[in-house]
């Protein structure tokens, strides 16, 4: 299987070097419109197969999309990231021409690609490459809850005191500051209610941190994260790589499903060879269901200002 990953920024090149040491791929190619910069990352990676142990390879290519043709899976990183200070939606004027661009350029060599979309506001995005790309619904896919679900679990784990992995959280709606619904009832410690080791106030708190994730470690480094995006990056094609059918919260397009249509939102799917195969339309509680309504408002009129754009 061949896999794509355009942007070798810091998300980019991280999420190739997860996927290359994780051997799931035959050929991995990392392109960037920068010169030489994607033949650097890849050939810094690639000097650490031994170290690492891997025997996977990843190439860099300049903006030379036959070397993509036939990728299985497209995973679209190029774009600008936040500072401190700006939201995610402050990027789309930039990333809406990056992104609709590098997905038509992609088509040209990978008609039937899965693509994964990653950059910034990242379910207007996924919406964009939905609706310009004309690939089938199932093949287009955001990536932003499985990261936050990982940062809520981080956050629990750290009020828990135990190791994240005994978790099991999720994180649905928008990837956006005031738009993440980090379910908190649904949340388990070893199968536990995570309400039975945690008070109201404190599950109050850490889902207000899992919200502002990304912006508190943009103000930390002074651009936004890499390592859990490059990790969430990596689950996620290994599930559709190996045909794995895990549920993962990822933004995808909804036709009735949670109350919702012709929008791309967080929710549960399965992710399998052809992408997101079903999506888990379980009934959220009336105030979970009030929050996802809202959330969807603010990202439909995030979708209204793409029209806008020249
Ligand atoms: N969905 C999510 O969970 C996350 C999304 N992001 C988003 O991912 C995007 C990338 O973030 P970083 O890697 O930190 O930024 P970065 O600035 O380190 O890398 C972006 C790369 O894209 C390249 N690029 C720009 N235009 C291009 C084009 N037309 N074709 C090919 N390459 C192009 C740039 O040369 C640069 O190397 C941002 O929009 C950021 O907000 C970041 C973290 C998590
Ligand atoms: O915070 C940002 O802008 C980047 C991102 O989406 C994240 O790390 O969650």
């Amino acid at each position: 299987m061949k896999v794509t990953v355009v942007g070798a920024g810091a998300v980019g090149a991280t999420a190739a070097d997860n996927i290359v040491r994780r051997d799931i791929a035959e050929e991995v190619v990392l392109l960037d419109i920068k010169e030489g910069f994607a033949e650097g990352k890849a050939m810094d990676i690639m000097q650490t197969a031994t170290l690492a142990g891997f025997n996977g390879k990843l190439k860099g290519v300049t903006n030379d999309y036959a070397a993509t043709a036939n990728s299985d899976v497209v995973v679209v990183t190029s774009g600008l990231p936040r500072k401190p200070g700006m939201t995610r939606e402050d990027l789309i004027g930039i990333n809406a021409g990056i992104v609709k661009s590098v997905t038509e350029n992609i088509l040209k060599y990978s008609p039937n690609t899965i693509l994964i979309i990653v950059s910034n506001p990242m379910d207007t995005m996924t919406y964009l490459a939905l609706k310009s790309s004309g690939l089938p619904k199932n093949r287009v896919i955001g990536m932003g809850g499985i990261l936050d679900s990982s940062r809520f679990k981080y956050f629990l784990s750290e009020a828990l005191g135990c190791t994240a992995n005994e978790l099991q959280a999720n994180v649905i709606g928008g990837h956006g500051d005031t738009t993440m619904i980090p379910l908190t009832r649904l949340a388990t410690y070893n199968t536990l209610p995570v309400s039975e080791f945690l008070s109201a106030d404190a599950l109050a708190k850490i889902s207000a941190d899992t919200m502002v994730g990304g912006a508190t470690l943009t103000k930390l480094l002074g651009t936004s994260a890499w390592y859990a995006p490059g990790a969430a990056v990596a689950k996620l094609v290994e599930s559709i790589l190996l045909n794995q059918k895990l549920i993962l919260p990822c933004c995808v397009s909804l036709d009735g499903e949670y109350g919702q249509n012709d929008i791309c939102l967080g929710v549960p799917v399965v992710i399998g060879k052809d992408g997101w195969e079903k999506i888990i339309d379980f009934k959220l509680n009336a105030e979970e269901q009030a929050l996802f309504n809202k959330s969807a408002d603010a990202v439909r009129s995030m979708n209204d200002v793409l029209a806008t754009l020249a």
